[in-house]
């Protein structure tokens, strides 16, 4: 029998932040399991950086706990910091050193032992395809070849945990993917649990399980699968000759709420495949074509939220913008 430490790779208790009279992180409990890649999704000014910044002892609690890899982020910072690496936003890579001279540097600030790190350095280059760049200097590398290289300084030390904060922002949809590939074959090399956040519903649907945050709170948490099925309705989208006419026809005939969205009436409704059958019996309006599609994350984001990420993402940026120019 293997025994394997099922020690949570990060539990957090009524963990808060408060900036003056910001609320940024209200009280917050979860737990991630080791091994488990874990995303926080919320929109822009939620609270998703400033909880991150904690579990990484960049910030200091105003209450509540949190242990990370086993240990406290206040009294045992040492221990978190050992057992961690981390990839923020803003890159923090020497323009004027090569690649492969910043991942040294990383490797002796972290004590990796000498006889291991020139093989180490190889193994995490090669796992993020820049291997055959690691004498150019960082200056010369675009914004996606500077992500990978921060991934994999980010593993250098070998750490439990690993902490992305928006790994992909910034970086076109063809990179992004490839980030997302090599985060994925990290799983499979690596003994390592993987904490993410994102503002990015097709991103959140990589993780193993999603906690999503709003205005500081975290709304509900459970897998991607889950958290769809949750909601218990198909989104069904018809095109007709008469959308009006479909839409009070759809109030009337069954009760059913709907609105036009993308220029098609769409609803939501139970089992939305068995529904179209009754819909072309009964409408009594003309159908010119019908799609029904599974829930998505946007779907999940609304019902818990009661608003899109989008639509959430402009109130927090104007809220932002009040309280900067308040201060001025
Ligand atoms: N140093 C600070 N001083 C004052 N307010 C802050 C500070 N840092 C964050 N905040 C506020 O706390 C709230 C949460 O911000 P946070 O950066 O954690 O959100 P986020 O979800 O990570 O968004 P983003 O993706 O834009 O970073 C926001 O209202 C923000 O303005």
């Amino acid at each position: 029998m293997t025994t394997k430490d099922e020690t949570p790779a990060v539990e957090v208790r009524g963990l808060r932040k408060t900036f003056g009279k910001v609320d940024a992180v209200k009280g917050i409990d979860f737990e991630v399991r080791p091994g488990e890649v874990f995303g926080f999704l919320g929109p822009n000014g939620a609270g998703k950086t400033t909880t991150i910044s904690m579990l990484c002892t960049l910030a200091r609690p105003t209450g509540g706990t949190a242990r990370v890899a086993g240990h406290d982020v206040v009294r045992e910072r040492d221990e978190v910091r050992r057992n961690i690496g981390l990839v923020f936003q803003d890159p923090t890579l020497d323009g004027y050193l090569s690649a492969e001279q910043n991942l040294r540097f990383h490797a002796e600030l972290y004590g990796v032992p000498r006889e291991v790190v020139g093989e180490r350095i190889r193994q995490v280059m090669e796992m993020v395809a820049l291997w055959d760049r690691k004498d150019a200097k960082v200056m010369t590398f675009s914004g996606g070849m500077k992500r990978r290289l921060e991934i994999a300084r980010g593993l250098l030390h070998s750490p439990r945990v690993l902490f992305l904060d928006e790994p992909t922002v910034g970086l076109d949809p063809q990179t992004r993917s490839a980030i997302w590939g090599y985060i994925n074959k990290l799983r499979h090399t690596e003994d390592i649990t993987i904490f993410m956040t994102t503002h990015y519903m097709e991103e959140a649907e990589y993780c193993d399980r999603i906690a999503i945050i709003d205005h500081g709170e975290i709304v509900v948490i459970d897998s991607p699968e889950a958290l769809k099925a949750s909601i218990g309705k198909d989104r069904v989208q018809i095109q007709t000759g008469d959308d009006a006419g479909a839409i009070t026809a759809l109030q009337e005939r069954f009760g059913i709420e709907a609105a036009v969205r993308e220029g098609q009436v769409t609803f939501a409704v139970a089992s939305g495949e068995e529904f179209v059958p009754r819909l072309f019996a009964e409408l009594g309006v003309p159908i010119r074509s019908v799609s029904v599609s599974r829930p998505s994350l946007d779907d999940v984001f609304m019902n818990y939220t009661g608003s899109t990420i989008r639509d959430a993402e402009a109130e927090n940026g104007a809220a932002t913008w009040m309280r900067a120019m308040a201060r001025r």
